[in-house]
């Protein structure tokens, strides 16, 4: 897939500008208004004013720095798999999570003309890979953006009718282009999980609630130690929802992990998992305990 060469400038220009200058109480995102991470700050804050930023870096840059005390970032989509980029940059960020949020996406085939004139159509990648299916029997060429809502804002600034954008209602309706399809994605589960950072860890859940445990460990690169490792989940009844290996300073060893378990950091059987993991890890880090969203477990 090729990748568009036109950045909207404009955009990106007034976007910096408006994370240097933004309230604490503001929440961060990646992406333009009308982004569906845009939507995901919306229904997780609505009194709070959302801080477009250009990339995941700048709207974790504008936590860490004291900027703004949240950032609403995607990390996993039920149709296009992991957003790679996060989970490389949640590790090295020193944030913790401190909630999550899944948003079922919707996406609209929108342009300036008629839906018959489109020849290419733009988007951010995991939305091209969301309506991969449908894109293809159209006929029409995906070509990759930055971000869905910026696309809109291309597509409509250009006034190209061959042109169009795969992005949310809402952005069609910021920006003034016509929706010719809704709902294009290429299963009727299409569901983003989006992470809430913050500089501190959350407080621990109540007891009753059900909770989420997000690590990083790194094994040592000797034949069992992962299974070592998570020995201590097995026979403890914990369960584990994500386990994901990554290579890390160009090594391909692929030691270091990013894991999931159901469960909070003061359960007297998580305590003992992690006591056992520890024993046999060079490293682990908690990242964040938060309560458990229903569509997990449905
Ligand atoms: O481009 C956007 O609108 C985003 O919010 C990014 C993003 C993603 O990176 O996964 C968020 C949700 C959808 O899965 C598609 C794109």
């Amino acid at each position: 897939m090729s990748s568009y060469p036109l950045r909207a400038e404009a955009l990106v220009t007034a976007m910096t500008a408006r994370a240097d200058a933004a309230p604490a109480a503001a929440v961060a995102f990646q992406g333009a208004p009308g982004a569906y991470s845009h939507q995901a700050v919306r229904e997780l804050f609505p009194e709070a004013a959302p801080l477009p930023c250009v990339s995941f870096e700048d709207a974790i840059e504008a936590v860490q720095a004291g900027r703004c005390d949240r950032a609403v970032i995607p990390i996993e989509n039920s149709l296009h798999g992991r957003v790679a980029d996060i989970h490389f940059l949640l590790p090295e960020s020193g944030l913790f999570i401190i909630a999550e949020h899944f948003v079922r996406i919707r996406h609209c085939l929108m342009g300036v003309g008629r839906q018959d004139m489109l020849r290419q159509v733009i988007s951010h990648p995991q939305a091209l890979g969301q309506v991969r299916g449908r894109i293809r029997k159209l006929g029409i060429e995906p070509v990759q953006y930055f971000d869905t809502a910026a696309a809109a804002a291309h597509v409509a600034g250009t006034g190209d009718a061959s042109v169009g954008a795969v992005a949310s209602k809402l952005a069609a309706e910021l920006y003034g282009l016509t929706v010719f399809a809704e709902g294009i994605e290429d299963a009727d589960h299409n569901t983003t999980r989006f992470v809430v950072l913050a500089r501190e860890a959350a407080p621990l859940p109540d007891a009753g609630v059900l909770a989420m445990t997000s690590m990083n460990f790194e094994v040592r690169n000797v034949p069992a130690a992962l299974f070592k490792s998570l020995g201590g989940f097995a026979t403890n009844g914990i369960n584990i929802t994500k386990l994901e290996s990554y290579i890390r300073d160009g090594s391909f060893a692929a030691a270091e992990f990013y894991a999931e378990i159901v469960g909070s950091t003061d359960d007297p059987a998580v305590v003992l998992a992690m006591e056992e993991l520890r024993f046999h890890t060079k490293w682990v880090k908690v990242i964040g305990t938060y309560p458990c969203v229903r569509e997990r477990t449905a």
